[in-house]
């Protein structure tokens, strides 16, 4: 069995806009997902991952075109289950020159599915990563993200930017704007997040932004102020100045709000972080439900969202140092 993990991230600053060229800024946090890879001797891809909210399955079938998944519960959530596993998959039979490659599939992980928090970007680094290497094919991060990203990019058609899976491939806090990915410095920043049990569909979200920008010329200068939010938050991060990333936070949400991709528990949950003295609060990813992050050194945003009705899970993120790991 060969093994990798790769962690989630939030997004400080800049989702949704960076699908459109616009700076970003994630930070990958100590939350993996581990996949463990088994190559097979004929082309079937089978996946076992206890962690979907499917309850444990494992679906099975064959790679080829025709191969029909041998399963026992609803297509449609099969195709949202099994989308990046496969794509991931099919990225490694090109890189590899291996079409024909089949695999056991293990997946493991911390991250809630959809919830902003890149489940989706970690699954696949860490799908790529040990599928190659049990192929004996060692790709390089730069590699490895860009395979990633493709993946992503396949899956929600057409729509993705480099950001999630860069920042989970290389780990720390990141800066994507187009195809320019770097790493960047970031102080030590004290980050709740608060979690409302639910989920988004990133493709769906990603949608509907694009549908309001191509329809209203105020919605694509929404996207264009995201991008200056993202510039003065990089000059706040040098300056180590975590009041004004609050604030910049804050007015980050609201803009994100407007382009419909927050809701009602993402709203009330950034809403008690603010009122228990949060330096700033905005849903992190890409919203619908799921994750917000906050900012507060003191233990009052982490209480206030532990006795919120709707917020399920509340936890303080580390900063996750490293990206991609090999396991075995
Ligand atoms: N533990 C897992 N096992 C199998 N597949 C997973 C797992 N975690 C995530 N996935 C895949 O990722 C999809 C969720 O990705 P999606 O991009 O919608 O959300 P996310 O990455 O968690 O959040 P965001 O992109 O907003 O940060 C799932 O439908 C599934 O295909
Ligand atoms: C919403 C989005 O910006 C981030 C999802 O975590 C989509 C993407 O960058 O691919
Ligand atoms: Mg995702």
């Amino acid at each position: 069995m060969t093994r990798s993990s790769a962690p989630g991230k939030i997004y400080l600053f800049g989702e949704h806009a960076v699908v459109y060229g616009e700076p970003a800024v994630p930070c990958a946090i100590e939350r993996r997902a581990r996949v463990g890879v088994e190559p097979r001797d004929d082309a079937t891809l089978r996946v076992h991952s206890d962690d979907l909210s499917l309850d444990g399955f494992t679906v099975e079938y064959a790679g080829s075109t025709d191969g029909k998944p041998d399963i026992d519960v609803a297509e449609s959530l099969v195709d949202a289950a099994m989308g990046y596993v496969d794509e991931a998959i099919a990225q490694v039979r090109e890189v590899t020159g291996e079409p024909d490659a089949g695999f056991d599939v293990t997946i493991e992980s911390d991250i809630p599915l959809g919830a902003g928090l890149g489940s989706s970007a970690a699954v696949v680094v860490a799908a790529v990563d040990a599928a190659t290497r049990a192929l004996g094919v060692e790709l390089s991060t730069a590699e490895l993200a860009e395979r990633a990203y493709q993946t992503e990019l396949a899956v929600q058609e057409g729509q993705a930017s480099r950001a999630d899976t860069f920042c989970s491939a290389t780990g720390g806090a990141v800066r994507v704007e187009g195809s320019d990915c770097r790493a960047i410095d970031a102080p030590d920043l004290p980050l709740v997040i608060g979690f409302d049990g639910g989920a988004g569909d990133t493709g769906a979200l990603v949608a509907g932004v694009r549908q309001l920008r191509d329809e209203y010329s105020f919605a694509a200068d929404t996207v264009a102020s995201i991008g200056d939010i993202v510039r003065q938050g990089e000059t706040a991060l040098a300056d180590g100045d975590v009041a004004e990333l609050g604030r910049l936070m804050d007015f980050n949400h609201g803009l994100l709000s407007a382009l419909g991709v927050s809701g009602r528990s993402l709203d009330s949950m950034v809403w008690a972080a603010r009122e228990a003295g949060a330096l700033g609060a905005k849903l992190t990813g890409a919203g619908g439900g799921g994750c917000i992050v906050a900012l507060d050194p003191t233990p009052e945003t982490e209480t206030a969202l532990r006795y919120l009705p709707g917020c399920e899970d509340v936890f303080r993120a580390e900063l996750a140092d490293e990206g991609v790991r090999r396991l075995e």
